[in-house]
């Protein structure tokens, strides 16, 4: 029995878009256990910058839902990420960007480093903002892949777009970026 009221309208059926969070997926756990220590996405409760990631299969030949290639976050500008008043600084943006397109690479690839990065600052970002970043990982050939990604928040308004280039880590980048630090 229902104690809706005849003339409330039913909710609408969710969606299910695949979209899961990027752990959820068995390639991504690894990918997230490195993204908890990361520069961007170390401190999820902290007051600089808060990111959640997912992953759904995309339209790739090799994509599955268990090996996802599709990666997208949910990003929160907090007060330490200032830069000019009010606004975030553009190396937060720059860094959440970077961190995005890497993961996208990664997912759908394998792991792999920025070569290079090209920003476009379009609109400043309000602190408080929470967005959407948006990736999209280019083919690759054996030593590198494209991608691109973009930072948009709810209304729609384009913030800040990326393009770089991956360098997908091989045999001869051996020991060169092992864990550690002091
Ligand atoms: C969990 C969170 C992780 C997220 C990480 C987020 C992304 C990051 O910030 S990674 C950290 C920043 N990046 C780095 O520290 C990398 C530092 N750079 C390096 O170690 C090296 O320069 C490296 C590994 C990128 C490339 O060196 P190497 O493997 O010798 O590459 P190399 O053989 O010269 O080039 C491979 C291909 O990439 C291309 N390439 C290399 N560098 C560039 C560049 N700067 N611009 C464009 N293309 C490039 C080359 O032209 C070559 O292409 P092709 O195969 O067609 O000839």
């Amino acid at each position: 029995m229902t104690l809706t009221p005849p003339d409330t309208p039913p909710a609408p059926a969710a969606v299910d878009d695949g979209w899961r969070p990027l752990d959820a997926h068995p390639v991504g756990r690894t990918i997230a256990a490195f993204a908890t220590r990361s520069f961007v996405a170390n401190d999820p409760h902290g007051d600089r910058l808060r990111i959640r990631y997912e992953a759904r299969a995309a339209a790739v030949p090799h994509a599955t839902a268990a090996q996802p290639a599709e990666l997208r976050a949910e990003v929160w500008f907090g007060p330490k990420a200032e830069g000019p008043p009010g606004h975030a600084h553009g190396g937060s943006v720059a860094a959440v960007l970077d961190e995005a397109m890497g993961l996208a690479v990664w997912l759908a690839h394998r792991a792999a480093v920025a070569a290079h990065i090209e920003v476009d600052f379009r609109n400043p970002v309000p602190l408080g903002l929470t967005g959407r970043v948006e990736t999209t990982a280019g083919p690759a050939d054996e030593r590198k892949s494209s991608v691109s990604a973009r930072l948009v928040g709810p209304d729609g308004t384009v913030y800040g777009e990326a393009t770089g280039i991956f360098v997908l880590l091989g045999e001869r980048h051996a020991g060169r970026f092992r864990g550690g630090g002091a």
